[in-house]
């Protein structure tokens, strides 16, 4: 897959219109989107499945954290909508992780497709100050590694953490586990937002991440066609 392939475009907005109209204007160079939490409240699962049927694949950014069967039964739904990538909390537990893992097993027996499932370590908006003040004996670096390894062995495919981990994870999790990494900000778009630990999508590249996030920079763009283009000129 080439790189631009690897690049998952957040539809952070609040109506299907504005949804379909950033996939119309990323299209052809970027076949990958992110349904998140808000989308999703405002529109629902048709609106899933109606962006899958465009032929793109979509990233359902649901970031389950509950108990293992409530989060176990959530994924099942979302693989029902045939979607290619989900999350969970890795911070919910080995228990609910390996309990998800296996139903998305057995849903694959039945019927043969399933999403990637992908652990989120730590926000990419928290810095070490923030874990210290929730309590969290370890600093972000050692928190990732820690929470991927459990991923890593209760059946995730992979983590989302920030491009800053992304050798940490390659390192104790193997080559193969997944790094999906927001926190990015273009060189056209440097603005962090209310992210903490970003990287540019190049630099995130060069470290070995499989696949990159990207929001604001291209979907709040005065033109989301022209930074679609200085993306795909940054990373070649
Ligand atoms: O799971 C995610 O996608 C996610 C995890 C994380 O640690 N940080 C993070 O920013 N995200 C999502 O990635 C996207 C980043 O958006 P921008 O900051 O606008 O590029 C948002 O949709 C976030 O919900």
């Amino acid at each position: 897959m080439n790189k631009m392939e690897r690049v998952i475009v957040a539809l952070d907005v609040d109506s299907r219109e504005k949804a379909l109209s950033i996939v119309k204007q990323c299209a052809p160079d970027i076949s990958y989107f992110k349904i998140g939490k808000q989308l999703f409240t405002a529109e629902g699962p048709q609106l899933v499945k109606d962006i899958k049927s465009l032929g793109v694949k979509v990233f359902l950014d649901l970031k389950f954290h509950d108990i293992p069967n409530t989060v176990a039964n959530a994924v099942i739904e979302s693989a029902k909508l045939g979607v290619d990538m989900v999350n969970i909390h890795l911070s919910g537990g080995s228990e609910m992780v390996r309990k998800t893992a296996e139903k998305l097993n057995d849903f694959f027996e039945k019927n043969g497709t399933k999403p990637l499932l992908i652990g989120v370590t730590i926000l990419t908006s928290l810095d070490d100050n923030a874990l210290k003040e929730i309590g969290y004996a370890y600093n972000t670096k050692e928190m990732v590694k820690r929470l991927a390894l459990l991923g890593k062995e209760n059946g995730a495919n992979g983590v989302v953490c920030s491009p800053l981990e992304i050798e940490i994870v390659k390192e104790v999790c193997g080559k193969d586990f997944i790094t999906v990494t927001p926190g990015i900000r273009p060189e056209f778009a440097l603005n962090k937002d209310d992210q903490k630990r970003v990287m540019t999508p190049k630099m995130a590249f060069e470290k070995g991440t499989d696949y990159i996030v990207i929001g604001r920079p291209i979907t709040k763009a005065a033109s989301i066609k022209e930074a679609v283009k200085k993306l795909a000129n940054e990373l070649k």
